[in-house]
């Protein structure tokens, strides 16, 4: 069977047109699978130099195509470069509001990729793996991005359920406020506790050549977690632009 002609009603029901407090930290969750994983994928293969000579133009290829398939028509994707495609308009119904809708740290994303979190959990070496440790680093950085980039949902649910408050910090300008407003300390315990357990259970065959303990939470907790507070926060700034 030709699955082009794969069809059904709920295809063009375009359904993203709503997140509540519970989806997004539902998604937040997946998401969280998704990076453990890969990250014990890609600490399989050693660090893998030439890998990298040629991995700009590896994303920027992939993101062309994937750009075809639509994939940065929704607006939970973000690309690492977004110079080289052309500018989308979204044709999901928008929940994202104002002109923070557009934010993208993906260049942070990147920097910090190669320069905390790959020397801190790969070991030195080539074992000539080079496309495959390419793939595994792609997956990795779109499901990070992803994750961070979350936080502008979190914001405008957030943002819709205390309105009245947020808008007086939003026109102040209050960037400490806001960023007080979106911190929920128990919730972030209870993701890094949570993290720990998965790293656990998934991870027990690699620990035996790596010992992940604590660092998986240590990398929620000192990159990941704030870079999506920082998303959510200049989300929240931009929100009645
Ligand atoms: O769950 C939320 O409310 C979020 O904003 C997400 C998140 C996170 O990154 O997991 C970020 C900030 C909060 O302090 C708690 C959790």
């Amino acid at each position: 069977m030709d699955p082009s002609e794969l069809r059904c009603k709920e295809c063009y029901k375009k359904a993203r047109t709503h997140y509540t407090r519970d989806s997004v930290r539902a998604c937040l969750a997946r998401l969280e699978d998704i990076i453990i994983f890969a990250l014990f994928e890609r600490v399989k293969f050693p660090l893998n130099p030439p890998t990298y000579d040629l991995f700009d133009g590896f994303v920027r290829e992939t993101e062309a195509l994937q750009f075809q398939a639509y994939r940065y028509d929704n607006p939970e994707e973000n690309p690492f470069f977004p110079e080289n495609l052309p500018a989308t308009p979204f044709p999901f119904p928008e929940f994202l509001q104002g002109s923070g809708a557009s934010i993208n740290i993906n260049k942070e994303i990147w920097e910090m990729y190669f320069r905390e979190l790959l020397p801190k959990f790969v070991k030195c070496g080539d074992d000539g793996n080079y496309a495959q440790t390419a793939f595994v680093d792609l997956k990795l950085l779109q499901a990070i991005s992803k994750m961070i980039h979350y936080g502008k949902f979190c914001g405008e649910v957030k943002f819709r359920e205390g309105r009245s408050v947020y808008e007086l910090y939003i026109r102040a300008k209050n960037r400490k406020a806001l960023m007080r407003m979106s911190t929920i300390d128990s919730i972030e315990n209870m993701v890094k506790g949570r993290v720990e357990r998965k790293v656990m259970v998934f991870g027990r065959e690699v620990s035996q050549e790596h010992d992940f303990k604590g660092e998986v939470s240590i990398l929620y907790e000192k990159w990941l977690i704030p870079l999506t507070k920082k998303v959510e926060t200049e989300y929240l700034l931009k929100r009645l632009d």
